[in-house]
């Protein structure tokens, strides 16, 4: 961890040889995970199974689309869900666009967003991007596995596994041309179980631990991902994970950042578990429809949407 002028989140590994469930290396990871989560909201994975190749396919697939007119972005859309469509040339935030991907983790999901971007489809961009949705998706569910057995929970693992519905989001913030950094995305919380995020060589995430302090995200290794806890994990843990508060930060001078997102979202009920009800730990969430949070408002909190 880093010292008191730069602190740090944890960095934990995932592509140790032996990292298998069952291994002591396995339960020692799982313990990190719940303790990492609990304190920061989030800690950077380092997972190396994109290859350099990968990297550049996902980069240069991601520079078209955004190349591509405003007009043609904009046929992203999902009726009754804003926050899935294009959101770009926002009087707020004009550095920032991104585009949603429903069921960004299939390929069918991917190839229906590429047709209406470009009338022929692209399979260059259909093969990068889900080849990346599924090392994304594989960390997502392996990070899932160790919070739901550090709990003592791993039955919730097959309902997760079977009914997780994954959206992508792609995005690109400009570097500003003023010296003074600029907000790329306003200070929010994901409103997911868990996001998954990398990004190209910019770093421009900052994250606020639960003490308020706002660390400045370094993962522009190509093997680091960032893994958050978003309203859902809070939710389910019953507040022993906080979802963090997180903005992007750009500099002057940078170049254009783009970054993924992969949010997990449990289709259907989600509750609080009986087992993580205590005096000391009340229940604070009553049962919510989690796919449902993403077409609520904007500002909506999870108290204001489920609180007991
Ligand atoms: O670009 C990033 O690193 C963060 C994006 C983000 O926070 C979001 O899309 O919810
Ligand atoms: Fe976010």
């Amino acid at each position: 961890m880093g010292s008191e002028q730069h602190p740090m989140l944890p960095v934990l590994h995932f592509t140790k040889e032996d990292l298998k469930p069952g291994t002591e290396s396995w339960l020692a990871t799982c313990r990190s995970v719940r303790q990492a989560l609990e304190e920061h909201g989030c800690f950077v994975a380092v997972y190396d199974k994109a290859s350099d190749e990968l990297q550049n396919g996902v980069f240069c697939s991601m520079k078209e689309l955004f190349d591509l007119p405003t007009e043609t972005k904009q046929r992203n859309t999902y009726e009754g869900a804003p926050l899935k469509g294009y959101v770009g040339q926002h009087p707020k935030i004009p550095l920032h666009q991104s585009m949603g991907i429903d069921e960004g983790a299939t390929l069918e999901g991917i190839q229906r967003f590429s047709q209406k971007m470009w009338p022929k489809g692209n399979d260059e961009f259909c093969k990068y991007i889900f080849e990346y949705a599924k090392v994304a998706e594989e960390l997502d569910r392996m990070v899932a596995r160790m919070i739901f057995e550090s709990y003592g929970l791993l039955e919730y693992y097959d309902a997760y596994i079977g009914s997780t519905s994954y959206l992508l989001r792609l995005l690109a913030h400009q570097a500003p041309e003023q010296v003074e950094p600029q907000l790329g995305l306003v200070a929010h919380t994901d409103k997911s179980f868990t996001t998954i995020l990398h990004q190209n060589h910019v770093n421009a995430l900052m994250v606020e631990t639960r003490n308020g302090t706002w660390i400045d995200v370094e993962f522009s290794s190509a093997t680091s991902f960032v893994v958050m806890a978003g309203d859902g994990l809070m939710a389910w843990s019953n507040d022993r994970i906080k979802s963090p508060n997180h903005k992007v930060l750009m500099s002057n001078g940078n170049e254009t950042r783009y970054s993924l997102g992969l949010f997990a979202f449990y289709k259907g009920i989600m509750k609080v578990p009986e087992e993580l009800i205590d005096e000391e730990h009340p229940v604070q969430y009553k049962p919510f429809d989690h796919l449902a949070l993403l077409n609520f408002t904007y500002s909506a909190n999870m108290k204001a949407y489920c609180g007991v």
